[in-house]
């Protein structure tokens, strides 16, 4: 199987090391982003985005919403059509690109830069031209991404904020914690290894012992002990609220996308 690449970004190349190809033929604005993958033996450099979707069985779309529409546009102009698109563009529905390429054979993923690692969660939504053996056959190819659910378009956006956003408020969060850390003294290389393994450990233990978020802040809180006064400056400060409020913002965004 051929896969085409349009857009070797953070996304586009981390589609290329993760997912399993006989061959890749890829297209990036700037050819110099892939100089690093030069030794990859199946890879194939294109120069543009019709070269790649006529070598290609499968192409996945990943440049930034606001480039879309002129790779749509060129893809419009091909006249073969038993293609399959992938879509990873965050806000551009199947319909759109369906009316825009002109083209049946489309598909939207959600995916997140934890598949670097293969981990994290991978959503699929199939438009209804997609046959159950295809969608098996796409399930199978993406599989070495992490976890694969497959959705409903309506239920996309939230779980981009849930899936492919959270990596970025865990890590302004984690971040937070180092610091905060820092500056009572202790050193960031070893604040940043024992946090690491603390936060590990606490969702280990709320993922296998099934323990309750309230729990676990009662088990560990003793009555007027060090942790509920922690616990009661971030309350008074609203930090669940603050976190609420930016998922929330984060969903009305990509809603008026
Ligand atoms: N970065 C992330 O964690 C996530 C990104 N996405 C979606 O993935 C898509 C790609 O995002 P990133 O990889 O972060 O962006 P990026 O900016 O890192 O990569 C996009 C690449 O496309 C290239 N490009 C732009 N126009 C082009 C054109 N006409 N032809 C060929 N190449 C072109 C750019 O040179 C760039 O290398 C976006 O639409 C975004 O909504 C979705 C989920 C997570
Ligand atoms: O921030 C963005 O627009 C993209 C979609 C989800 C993660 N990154």
């Amino acid at each position: 199987m051929n896969i085409g690449i349009i857009g070797v970004g953070t996304i586009g190349g981390m589609l290329l090391e993760k997912l399993r190809a006989d061959s890749f033929y890829v297209v990036n604005r700037t050819k110099e982003k892939l100089e690093k993958y030069k030794g990859m033996n199946n890879l194939n450099i294109c120069d543009t985005v019709k070269e790649v979707y006529n070598k290609s069985d499968i192409i996945f779309l990943a440049v930034k919403p606001q480039n879309i529409d002129e790779v749509l546009y060129e893809i419009r102009k091909t006249q073969i059509f038993n293609k399959i698109i992938i879509s990873t563009v965050a806000g551009k529905d199947l319909k759109e690109i369906q009316e825009k390429t002109g083209k049946d054979g489309i598909i939207r993923i959600m995916p997140t830069i934890l598949s670097k690692t293969g981990n994290g969660v991978t959503s699929v939504t199939f438009n209804d031209t997609i046959n159950n053996k295809l969608k098996e056959k796409i399930i199978n190819l993406l599989s070495s991404l992490g976890k694969i659910v497959e959705i409903t378009e309506a239920n996309l956006n939230a779980f981009t904020i849930l899936s492919s956003s959270s990596p970025a408020f865990i890590s302004l969060i984690v971040e937070s914690f180092i610091d905060g850390a820092v500056n009572i003294g202790i050193k960031p290389k070893v604040a940043k290894e024992i946090f690491f393994e603390t936060l590990k450990g606490t969702i280990k233990l709320l993922e296998e012992e099934k323990i309750e978020f309230s729990a676990l802040r009662q088990m560990v809180s003793s009555p007027g002990g060090v942790t509920i006064q922690g616990l009661y400056s971030m309350e008074k400060r609203g930090i669940k609220g603050t976190i609420m409020e930016g998922i929330y913002e984060s969903y009305q965004k990509m809603n008026n996308m």
